[in-house]
């Protein structure tokens, strides 16, 4: 907002210049000089409001939609990276609990799945229970091992609820403790928001004293058992259920888990890499402002990151359909089918009818690594019939999906820019993210007829 001295008005307040662009019936009372006040004060008023439209057509707001998990908030990371590095800098302390809080859930639910498989290992008689009997059989009795494991990790394992819940700001999400919630605007927890919308600013005073305790003590207590993580991690046992995927972890786990005594240090600073792995469920939306300088111009992109749980979209699709195909809890969906459901809500979906479309198909590292451990795109897909498995292949297959569902159901006409991503990757996801940047300034200064 621009202020001037005895005037202060923003681009939500045009009755105020009307108001004032009005005032000539009054002016037959003063004197020329005043007339020529008020004349100059109306020229100024129409320049503001002309400069506040400009600015206000200089404006790029990006919505950011996908599944739960799909990486939203990690290429939000990564738009912050290339294009607001100072906040990334300052808010690095913000995500040691969040690194640790990853270590620790990933700690839990390795003990947790061990007890289970450990304790039914006779009783599963399909050929994959069997075929993980014989492969646990050479390594004998190991249940007392993991149980003075599991002893020595219990003072970890219990800072797993603290954690969430100083994060969580005392909200509690129904559904158990699967993971830590964080609403728009967390880092205000740890460190004070500056009035510029979500940018965090330099923490001046520290964090507040609950959050800060808990990450020293749960920074301490990794540090008293690191060793007990990489054993635990290490562990033949762990090594087989999870080969055989008996044990299913978050896919950032393994990344933590192979870094822990790095984490566990004292001094421990979340280095870039650290920022694009970790998992935080976004709850909600979250609102984050970037300056970007393309074509020659300068924009503000204002970048919505909406949280993959459906619930959070209904007030921005209201026409139902995406309400109906909210489909978290149903197993039976596979991830490609759901998204390819999404995509035909959001592909016809009237309110987002003028906005362009841009389709990222994210996790190709993770497509490539299966595709080369031998994985069959058949077995989870079964209209993949007898293609070839390679991922030139069945990365055309999947564009050309989604390339259907566009010609199918856009109502809006649009173009439809689409790209395979790794958002781990940050040189290709930077590229990438100048490269649709550009893309959308060009549809926009179409559009508005403004450079
Ligand atoms: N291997 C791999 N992991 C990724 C990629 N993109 C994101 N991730 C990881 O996937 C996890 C989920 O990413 P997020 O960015 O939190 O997902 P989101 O879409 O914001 O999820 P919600 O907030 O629940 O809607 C994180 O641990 C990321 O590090 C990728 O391209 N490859
Ligand atoms: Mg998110």
């Amino acid at each position: 907002m621009s202020k001037r001295v005895g005037h202060s008005y923003s681009s939500s307040e045009p009755i105020l210049l009307q108001s004032v662009g009005g005032s000539s019936k009054a002016s037959r009372f003063y004197d020329e000089d005043a007339v020529r006040v008020s004349q100059k004060i109306d020229e100024e008023l129409k320049r503001e409001w002309t400069r506040i439209k400009d600015a206000q057509r200089k404006q790029v707001k990006v919505m950011l939609l996908g599944q739960a998990e799909s990486g939203k908030s990690t290429l939000q990371k990564q738009f912050q990276l290339y294009y607001a590095h100072q906040t990334l800098e300052h808010g690095r302390p913000l995500w040691r609990p969040v690194v640790y809080f990853n270590i620790i859930k990933a700690v839990r639910m390795i003990l947790d799945e061990l007890d289970y498989e450990l304790a039914n290992i006779g009783s599963d008689d399909s050929t994959e229970g069997q075929a993980v009997a014989h492969a646990l059989a050479p390594l004998g009795d190991v249940s007392g091992e993991i149980s003075h494991l599991r002893e020595k990790l219990v003072a970890l394992i219990s800072m797993e609820d603290s954690l969430a819940s100083e994060l969580n700001g005392g909200i509690s999400v129904t559904g158990g403790r699967t993971g830590m919630y964080v609403r728009a605007g967390w880092q205000a927890l740890v460190t004070p928001l500056s009035p510029n919308r979500s940018r965090a600013v330099p923490a001046t005073g520290g964090p507040p004293p609950a959050v800060a305790h808990v990450t020293n003590l749960a920074s301490r207590t990794l540090n008293a058992s690191q060793d007990e993580v990489d054993e635990l991690w290490k562990h033949p046992a762990v090594r087989i259920l999870l080969n055989n995927r008996r044990i299913r972890l978050d896919e950032s786990a393994s990344f933590f888990l192979e870094s822990v005594k790095r984490i566990s240090q004292p001094d421990y600073l979340p280095t870039t890499a650290d920022l694009l792995n970790v998992r935080l469920q976004t709850l909600g939306v979250a609102e984050h402002s970037f300056d970007v300088e393309l074509c020659g111009s300068r924009y503000n992109w204002l970048m919505y990151d909406v949280g993959g749980a459906r619930h959070a979209w209904v007030p921005y699709f209201d026409d139902g359909t995406l309400f109906h195909s909210y489909l978290e809890e149903d197993a039976r969906t596979n991830r490609v089918d759901d998204s390819l459901q999404l995509f035909t809500a959001i592909c016809s979906n009237k309110l987002l009818k003028n906005s362009h479309l841009v389709l990222l198909l994210n996790k190709i590292d993770l497509l490539k690594k299966k595709l080369d451990a031998g994985s069959k795109v058949r077995k989870y897909i079964t209209s993949y019939g007898d293609r070839p498995n390679t991922f030139a292949d069945v990365s055309e297959y999947f564009r050309a999906h989604f390339v259907q569902v566009h010609r199918r159901n856009d109502i809006g006409r649009r173009a439809l820019y689409a790209h395979f991503t790794s958002m781990l990757d940050i040189r290709a996801t930077q590229a990438i993210i100048v490269n649709v940047g550009e893309a959308i300034i060009r549809s926009h200064i179409a559009r508005t007829g403004l450079a």
